[in-house]
């Protein structure tokens, strides 16, 4: 028999998919690399103390510190044991979980990540991306660090989100339903970031939206299609990152934020991202936007129970670039502050957080 090939443009399907590549389940993940019963009940130790400083039953703060992305998982390590350090120093204080972020939503193009492609150069090898993030993951628990991680995809939680004592859902997808209803599911709490543009009011409808259950199709653990229903993530909180070309870390931002929860009948409490839009995206504004909270949690703020920031062992940023090696412990995404710089602002932040608690009235 004559072999007929149709020529791309003649199919009805998949005109414009060049490869499809056989994808690991999450079982098979897990399997490989299990989260074993110690690592699970500090994750879920972890989930709830997370939770607390957001209802403010603990008065430390919450501190997601850490590089803007993971490219080299030694080096994220590396910077882990510091802050490992760090986090036993100030746990009277601060309640600091470690940033290992793996997925980048991009503006227009640039590397999405270390699941999207570890080998940094487009090749796009998503199994080894997520077996690297899930070794990675599970090294830093072993350490003893909380980890935090945006949830870009909604394929990928199932292979790491077991792992994950906070999360996020950034500024470009907080208006995406999808997000919303995977935020509705997830075990964590989930810090929703203002969009972009600025608008806060994006992210508090995204909150109740991820408050309240839902019905999407999914995966489920074994990789199988199914239809997943949520009971609703009650541990929703805001995110100010600036936006629209104006900071809105400031005290006057924060009450307004805290307006806009309040009149959405939702708990008054913010995370400040020091970084982003609020920095300008100079690692060295950081430091500033720090200040600028430690003042309002000295002076009393009670409204802001966390802080983002974009941390790494050397200050600065580089970008990917195949002709050369890459310097170490130093970002490939955002600007980071260095290792340094950024114990300086954790002690800065304990302090605050030590006057904040001065400031409230001794129980009778
Ligand atoms: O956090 C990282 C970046 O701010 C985010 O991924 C967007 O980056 P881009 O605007 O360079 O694409
Ligand atoms: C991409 C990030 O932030 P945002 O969504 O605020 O841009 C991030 O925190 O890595």
């Amino acid at each position: 028999m004559p072999t007929v090939t149709t020529p791309e443009t003649d199919r009805v399907s998949d005109q414009r998919i060049d490869r499809v590549v056989p994808l690991t389940t999450p079982a098979l993940l897990h399997h490989e690399l299990p989260l074993d019963d110690s690592l699970a009940s500090a994750v879920l130790a972890d989930r709830r103390a997370v939770a607390k400083v957001l209802d403010r039953a603990d008065d430390r703060l919450l501190v997601v510190v850490g590089p803007c992305s993971v490219h080299d998982p030694a080096a994220a390590l590396d910077y882990a044991r510091r802050l490992r350090e760090a986090a036993d120093r100030l746990a009277d204080d601060l309640l600091i979980v470690m940033r290992v972020y793996f997925e980048k939503p991009r503006s227009t193009v640039g590397w999405k990540g270390l699941i999207n492609d570890p080998g940094l150069d487009g090749s796009g090898d998503v199994n080894t991306g997520l077996r690297l993030a899930r070794a990675l993951l599970l090294d830093v628990l072993r350490l003893g660090l909380p980890v935090g991680c945006e949830f870009l995809d909604p394929i990928t939680p199932q292979y790491i989100a077991d792992t994950v004592g906070w999360g996020a859902i950034g500024a470009r997808t907080v208006e995406s339903q999808v997000h919303r209803q995977l935020a509705s599911g997830l075990s964590m709490p989930i810090g929703m970031k203002n969009r972009p543009d600025g608008s806060i009011s994006t992210a508090v409808d995204a909150i109740r939206a991820a408050g309240v259950p839902h019905v999407f199709p999914g995966i489920d653990v074994s990789g199988t299609p199914a239809i997943m229903h949520t009971r609703g993530n009650a541990d929703g909180h805001l995110v100010l990152r600036g936006g629209g070309g104006r900071p809105n870390y400031d005290a006057e931002s924060v009450a307004g934020a805290l307006d806009l929860l309040r009149a959405a009948g939702l708990p008054e409490r913010v995370v400040v991202d020091a970084s982003h839009a609020n920095s300008g995206k100079d690692h060295r504004n950081q430091p500033l936007v720090a200040a600028d909270v430690a003042a309002q949690l000295a002076a009393g703020q009670r409204g802001i129970v966390g802080i983002m920031l974009e941390s790494f062992l050397q200050p600065g940023r580089q970008d990917l670039d195949p002709t050369r090696e890459l310097e170490y412990g130093l970002s490939v995404t955002d600007a980071c502050m260095g290792w340094d710089t950024t114990a300086d602002v954790l002690d800065q932040l304990a302090k605050a957080v030590r006057a904040r608690r001065a400031t409230l009235p001794t129980p009778a």
